[in-house]
């Protein structure tokens, strides 16, 4: 439900102005009269004591307190339900805090447009929408005065440039609805080269991929750091390469922060955090080398 509501809200989002208009009015956040507009951002996000839930029975995030920066990486791990992607939806203002308040650079994101805030704050898709044009229309989609120079410049970035070459009409290939079909790893590709014209100075990431092979993991991860770069980041993560990378991971446990610190430091602790290593990331990490092997033996043997 959360990445319904976080595909559906970025999408409106990409789509411009319009669709801003419709989505503000029946967003559960408003603006305030005297909002002011929050200039690009230098990076640093607050989580100040924030508490919120949907639903007044059950909480879905308490007492949280996070501080982001440029150039950094906060991943976010925790089971199904934990409050990962509500983390997330609360820094667009998708919906307002209960208790508590969110800074960037110390403005509370409540005294500022949502346009604004928005611009600020972007989104890489897991299944990013494809609109029914080119691939270089479907990229620079919300940067609309960008060149194709400036197109390829994302793609390489995002590692989908050499797979867009590779199509018989180069950039002009069509997507989308009766076009050629691009794979989930491309489409997340592209979401990034698409993050990457727009370039907000803060980023939100899900590192999660159905069921890819290890060159597109390896593609994904190359790309994924290469537009972290210069931003602040927030990764929902579900890969170990991910929340090894990462500057500070934050476990979340029913809404809470249970164990945060890096990499070393919370594997040493042997808590929640080393559990999950355990028992989900380091065996999905395992499988997805094995099959390497076997694919590359098969290969070897054809
Ligand atoms: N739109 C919603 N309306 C009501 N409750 C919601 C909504 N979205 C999430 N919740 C609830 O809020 C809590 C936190 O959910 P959230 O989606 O943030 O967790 P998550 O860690 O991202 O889970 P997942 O890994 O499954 O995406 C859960 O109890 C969930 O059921």
């Amino acid at each position: 439900m959360a990445g319904f509501i976080i595909n559906s809200f970025s999408r409106a989002i990409s789509s411009g102005r319009r669709l801003f208009d419709v989505l503000d009015s029946s967003s559960p956040v408003s603006e305030r009269e005297n909002a002011i507009e929050l200039e690009r951002a230098q990076g640093t996000v607050r989580f100040e004591n924030v508490s919120f839930s949907y639903d007044p029975s059950v909480p879905a995030l308490r007492n949280v307190d996070i501080e982001a920066k440029r150039n950094r990486v906060v991943a976010i791990l925790g089971a199904p339900g934990s409050g990962k992607s509500t983390i997330v939806n609360l820094l667009p203002r998708f919906y307002e805090v209960d208790d508590g308040r969110i800074t960037i650079d110390g403005t509370d994101i409540r005294d500022v447009t949502l346009e604004s805030l928005r611009q600020n704050v972007g989104i890489v898709q897991q299944d990013v929408f494809l609109f029914s044009a080119t691939i270089r229309e479907n990229i620079a989609y919300g940067a609309t005065d960008a060149t194709l120079e400036d197109v390829i410049m994302a793609a390489k970035v995002a590692q989908l440039h050499d797979h867009i070459i590779s199509l018989p009409g180069g950039y002009d290939t069509w997507v989308g609805e009766r076009g050629t079909t691009l794979s989930g790893g491309q489409r997340q590709r592209l979401s990034i080269a698409r993050s990457v014209l727009i370039d907000p100075p803060i980023l939100i990431l899900d590192d999660s991929t159905s069921s890819v092979d290890v060159e597109t993991e390896r593609l994904i991860h190359a790309a994924m750091v290469a537009v972290m770069k210069g931003r602040t980041t927030f990764v929902i993560a579900h890969r170990l390469s991910t929340v090894r990378d990462a500057d500070h991971i934050i476990v979340l446990d029913r809404g809470r922060i249970v164990e945060q610190g890096s990499h070393e430091q919370l594997d040493a602790v042997g808590g929640i955090y080393h559990e999950i290593l355990e028992l989900q990331l380091r065996p999905q990490e395992e499988m997805m080398l094995d099959v390497a092997l076997t694919s590359e033996t098969t290969v070897g043997r054809a």
